[in-house]
């Protein structure tokens, strides 16, 4: 579960972009941050995974304060999360297995258990058959389904990801949502900034709407696939 309590967020020499906001996310939610560009839907992600501190109130992860983690505590929180960015971060020079394994070796997972997983989560996306292929041979669409592939071979219970049909067709982005969805089923947290939500009408969510330094919760709109 995440929750905000009261959270502050403004970066050094600039304005807030949050006063005291708070809201909380249910384990197994499915949810959009949506709002203007600019207005702090990524941020508000970083903030969830820890990847930003808040300049005021409490972040809660799991009950864990992540305001008073050590530092040491910092890699296992991250654990939890897969984290999708719009722009992959896929490494180029290395093969789809090799890009979806990273997570897992920086773990200390290798071998066949390693390939096992992998494989499993090459799966889940579809790339199955393109597991040798560089991301530079792959589509957007398929590019983004191996980033989704490397952010849950670590099976997070939560899933995070920044615009991750910008730039992709219709179908594609459905296919995206789609699969995302699918980690919802399975009881995986997601949550997802998107400013274009109109892609994706067909699939229940709830919202998270970011204006005027304000996060108001809306009820879930769409319908079920
Ligand atoms: N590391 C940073 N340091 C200083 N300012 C930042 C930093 N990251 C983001 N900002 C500023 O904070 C504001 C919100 O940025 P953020 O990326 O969270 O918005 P966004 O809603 O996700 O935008 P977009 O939809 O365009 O991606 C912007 O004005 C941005 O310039």
């Amino acid at each position: 579960m995440i929750v905000f309590d009261n959270v502050g967020m403004r970066y050094p020499n600039s304005a807030h972009l949050f006063r005291q906001v708070s809201f909380k996310i249910d384990k197994g939610d499915f949810v959009l941050v949506t709002g203007h560009s600019g207005v702090g839907k990524s941020t508000l992600l970083k903030l969830m995974a820890g990847i930003e501190l808040p300049t005021g109130g409490n972040i809660l992860i799991n009950q864990q304060n992540i305001g008073q983690l050590h530092a040491n505590a910092m890699p296992y929180l991250r654990r939890r999360f897969g984290l999708v960015f719009q722009d992959h971060k896929l490494l180029y020079d290395r093969n789809s297995f090799d890009n979806v394994a990273l997570p897992l070796s920086i773990q200390g997972i290798t071998g066949d258990e390693a390939a096992r997983r992998v494989r499993a989560a090459l799966d889940k996306v579809g790339l199955l058959n393109k597991e040798k292929a560089l991301p530079i041979t792959l589509s957007g669409g398929e590019q983004q389904r191996l980033a989704i592939a490397r952010a849950v071979v670590s099976r997070p219970s939560i899933v995070i990801a920044d615009e991750p049909t910008g730039g992709l067709d219709k179908t594609a982005a459905l296919e995206i949502m789609q699969l995302l969805k699918a980690f919802n089923d399975v009881g995986v947290t997601v949550v997802i900034a998107m400013h274009d939500v109109t892609q994706v009408s067909a699939i229940a969510y709830r919202t998270l709407h970011i204006d005027h330094q304000m996060v108001s919760t809306l009820p879930a709109q769409g319908a079920i696939l």
